[in-house]
């Protein structure tokens, strides 16, 4: 009897176990995919550092992740918004997934009244490093991708996911155009020499360098996309940090640009809304696929289909951050980000550093030459408890440097380069 019933245990067993063995493949894709994405990596890392010195006060200037608490009419506005859920009059359910009218509205006028754009081309969302990755499902795993070296690495990321890259060549992924943009060339591609691509991605100011493009380098730009009949994605989640007038603040000022360019933005560095979790995206009618069919309207088919709208107290966030306290708030808040970013700056310069960035945006890009960036993050990380973020995180282009963000209490920033001071002191 008991023989008898550890054989039934086994088959037991083995069918259970049979059962949960799916015979689904994985997509091919993600196995092209090099460590985890970047900034759970580096959290990862600080996570093990702090567990290993449990006393250290470690300081961030590594996730670009706002720090500074929201504006007290911006919360004010979605607090009252969630509490007026709790009536009948205030109670609304699925939205349009495109956003609100009014929302839509603000965002055209306030950011696109002076550039041509209407409040039906904006389509609100959570963010867009989502739309990111929504746009590349629209354009499916055939388009070829060229991006800044380096740049924000979900653009990189979600190409390889679709299918529209081959596998990672040791120094970058077969099949993506890397456009190098370093000191020699002031931070922006030799387009003479870029191959021919069907999307282009392009953030400005850039996410590491902090480059912000001139006028002349995006009607370059645009000229290039025009001329090669390419599709623009131009990521402008800093273009409110850009000081320099010369530096347009939407690729929209550019003329022709409508014909070519995607535009996506954040409230997450302009209002602190990381968190909060609200952007927008804009597709201009005039955009038009090779066979003449407009982007927009798979765009809105991918809105609806994909994506359930922002969240209505979210958006109430957003319509306050349009109104005039709303904006002077912001703004508030960026110019303390950037008096940020020059403090870090001006001490790296000062120790004899080649630094760049942090002008006209919340960056700043520190040469480290010769020496793999890792290598650096985990020495900085070591010697001062500070958290950056290695170049080669963003691109092949990216060795030799780290990222410092100037997301940070005033106080943790000064404490930063004090330690940053006594660890590298005077360079020669
Ligand atoms: C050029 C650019 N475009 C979009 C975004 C994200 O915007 P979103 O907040 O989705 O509206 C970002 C945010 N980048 C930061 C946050 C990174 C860490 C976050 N977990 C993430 O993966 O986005 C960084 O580089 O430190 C960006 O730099």
């Amino acid at each position: 009897a008991s023989t008898r019933s550890r054989r039934m245990t086994a088959v037991v067993q083995a069918v259970a176990q049979r059962a949960g063995t799916i015979d689904v493949q994985r997509n091919e894709n993600f196995g092209k995919l090099r460590a985890g994405y970047l900034f759970p990596e580096i959290a990862r890392r600080r996570t093990a550092h702090q567990d290993k010195n449990p006393d250290a006060k470690i300081i961030s200037l590594g996730i670009g992740d706002t720090t500074e608490p929201l504006p007290a009419y911006i919360a004010d506005a979605m607090a009252k918004a969630a509490a007026g859920l709790a009536s009948r009059e205030g109670y609304s359910g699925y939205g349009a997934e495109q956003g609100q009218g009014p929302l839509r509205e603000a965002v055209a006028r306030t950011f696109y009244g002076h550039a041509g754009r209407a409040a039906d081309e904006i389509f609100i969302s959570d963010g867009s490093k989502c739309d990111i990755a929504r746009i590349q499902m629209m354009f499916g795993s055939k388009p070829t991708v060229a991006v800044q070296d380096p740049s924000y690495p979900v653009y990189v990321d979600t190409s390889v996911m679709m299918g529209m890259t081959g596998d990672h060549n040791g120094t970058g992924f077969d099949g993506i155009e890397y456009m190098v943009c370093n000191p020699d060339n002031h931070f922006f591609p030799d387009l003479s020499k870029a191959k021919r691509t069907d999307i282009i991605f392009f953030c400005s100011p850039n996410n590491p360098t902090g480059a912000a493009a001139t006028r002349a380098q995006l009607t370059e730009l645009v000229a290039f996309a025009r001329k090669n009949g390419s599709i623009l994605v131009y990521d402008a989640a800093y273009a409110l940090y850009i000081s320099n007038p010369d530096c347009p603040k939407t690729i929209y000022e550019i003329p022709g640009a409508e014909e070519v360019a995607i535009e996506t933005c954040s409230f997450s560095k302009y209002a602190g809304f990381t968190g909060v979790r609200l952007g927008w995206t804009v597709v201009p009618k005039a955009l038009k696929y090779a066979n003449g069919e407009p982007v927009h309207a798979d765009w809105n088919r991918v809105m609806t289909t994909c994506f359930n709208g922002a969240s209505n107290i979210v958006q109430a966030g957003g319509l306050a951050c349009l109104q005039p306290q709303g904006l002077a708030d912001m703004h508030a808040m960026i110019k303390f980000y950037k008096e940020n970013a020059q403090i870090l700056k001006t001490t790296f310069t000062e120790m004899g550093f080649s630094v760049y960035g942090g002008d006209d945006a919340p960056y700043i890009w520190v040469g480290f030459p010769g020496k793999p960036s890792w290598d650096v993050f985990a020495e900085i990380l070591e010697r001062c408890n500070i958290v950056t973020t290695p170049g080669s995180g963003f691109g092949p282009a990216g060795e030799g440097f780290v990222r410092a963000s100037a997301f940070g209490s005033r106080e943790n920033i000064l404490e930063a380069v004090r330690r940053f001071k006594e660890a590298y002191g005077k360079r020669n």
